[in-house]
């Protein structure tokens, strides 16, 4: 058991690896955060249960550091402050809270980073509505379904899986690679 869930985990990684159009999908999604924070705008994302863990954890790579000491990046989840978490699911509904999070904060040019095993959490899907009116890039981490968030996606990183567990299990495998290319990119002359 134990052993063929870890089996079942690399077999999903090694599917990644070997699709040359999954490998692309990676690489533009480095390439549309370099340029994002080279030009000044922020990154933001959002995720429920253990996706809203890998959407702080990976935030804060960017924000806080990865591999070595460099300027901080502008990054945060959404769902960070448990006064307006807690206040927008009471006075409004729990679907609300990332859209208004964006509403907030999300400026055109930013991006926002929407993880769901699913695609279909219906707090990330109106968050990624919100954000393409406000003019962000929308890039949807999600299984091998996509859900409702493969339309609104403009980049999709779809992980060939239907296994909840699995599918957040490369969804921070994926994040880490970005996160580490990222500040390699922008700053990998400062080490
Ligand atoms: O971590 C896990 C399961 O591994 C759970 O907390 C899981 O994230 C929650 O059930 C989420 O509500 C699932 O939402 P989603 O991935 O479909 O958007
Ligand atoms: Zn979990």
């Amino acid at each position: 058991m134990i052993v063929d869930k870890i089996n079942e985990s690399i077999i999903v990684k090694k599917q990644m690896a070997d699709d040359p159009a999954f490998v692309k999908t990676v690489e533009k999604t480095i390439a549309l955060l370099v340029d994002a924070f080279q030009n000044g705008h922020k990154v933001l994302f959002c995720g429920n249960g253990g996706s809203a863990a890998d959407a702080q954890h990976l935030a804060a790579e960017l924000s806080g550091r990865f591999y070595f000491d460099r300027p901080p990046l502008p990054a945060e989840a959404c769902h960070v402050n448990s006064s307006f978490l807690t206040a927008v699911s009471n006075d409004y509904s729990f679907d609300q809270v990332f859209a208004r999070y964006i509403n907030a904060m999300g400026n055109r040019g930013d991006i926002l980073i929407g993880l769901s095993t699913s695609g279909n959490s219906t707090n990330v899907v109106e968050a990624f509505k919100t954000a393409k009116e406000r003019g962000m890039i929308c890039i949807g981490f999600t299984g091998s379904k996509g859900g409702k968030m493969k339309d609104l996606s403009d980049v999709h990183i779809c992980v060939p899986s239907d296994d909840t567990p699995r599918i957040q299990e490369s969804h921070i495998t994926i994040g880490h690679i970005i996160c580490e290319m990222v500040e390699k990119t922008l700053f990998g002359n400062v080490q």
